[in-house]
């Protein structure tokens, strides 16, 4: 530092897709032109039509799909995805669940154990470590899936409506602990959801996707500081930001 000027920058992106379209070999087009940047410490959400292309949008940055056309470009390989369904496995205890990725990536037991409590520890499931997932509820089955992908301590994190099968008390405890999470790690993350109510709590900005072929509509910023309160659901501003992507949507959803 040469202590001249100081130029402030934004982090470098995890992730930049510019004109990024995809067409299965059916035909279908599930997204068109689709350009988006996403920074440490940014929270995407996306919402838009059923059909549009959210999930497949997710797919291609993870990577198990690739573009028809455009560039995508992902800075890490350290990403997390969560899913609707936590999809854990019954015959294994919530620990083993938790310590799986590790497995697959090969890291050592004492250190998959290691980072296990300490994931575990975040969302509140110590005490259940040795239940099955049977033995939990909805809410507890989505903290251990949680858990799972915080393991391989991802940079960049997919939500694929992770919450949408919770009942509303559940997912809104659900968005306050994700955003503890997001707080406390700082990594950047896509959550695609059908409420627009939760995207605007959760999401730095919120991209609002047309109807298939799935295109950007609108990207609203959700100019808020964290760490958010629950009030914040009960301000003007969040009222008017819900008015503003409700509307935005709508427009997409005629098209
Ligand atoms: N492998 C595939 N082959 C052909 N078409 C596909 C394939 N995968 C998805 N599609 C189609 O692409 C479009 C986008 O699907 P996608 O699941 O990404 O939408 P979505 O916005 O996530 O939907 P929803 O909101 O209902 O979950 C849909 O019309 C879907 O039927």
């Amino acid at each position: 530092m040469t202590g001249a000027s100081e130029v402030v920058t934004a982090p470098a992106p995890l992730l930049r897709l510019a004109g990024v379209t995809k067409s299965f070999p059916d035909g279908t087009d599930a997204v068109a032109g689709v350009d988006l940047v996403v920074r440490p410490g940014e929270l995407v959400a996306v919402v838009g039509p059923s059909g549009c292309g959210k999930s497949t949008l997710l797919h291609l940055v993870a990577g198990l799909a690739r573009p028809s056309g455009g560039t995508l470009t992902r800075a890490t390989d350290r990403v997390g995805y969560v899913f609707q369904d936590p999809t854990l496995l019954p015959w294994r205890t919530v620990r083993r669940n938790v310590e799986l990725f590790g497995e697959l990536a090969d890291l050592p037991r004492a250190e998959r154990r290691r980072r296990a409590e300490r994931v575990l520890a975040a969302v509140g499931l110590t005490e259940f470590a040795d239940h099955r997932p049977g033995q939990l509820s909805g809410g507890m089955r989505m903290r251990a899936a949680l858990a799972r992908a915080l393991l391989v301590e991802p940079e960049l994190f997919l939500f694929d409506e992770p919450f949408a099968a919770l009942d509303e008390i559940t997912r809104q405890d659900m968005g306050e602990e994700l955003l503890r999470l997001f707080d406390q790690r700082g990594f950047g993350a896509i959550f695609v959801t059908h409420s627009v109510a939760e995207a605007v709590y959760l999401a730095s900005r919120v991209l609002v996707m047309s109807a298939r072929p799935g295109r950007v509509l609108r990207e609203i910023e959700v100019a808020v500081a964290h760490p958010r309160r629950p009030e914040f659901r009960r301000t003007d501003t969040f009222a008017t930001l819900v008015g503003e992507v409700s509307e935005a949507l709508a427009v997409g959803s005629a098209r």
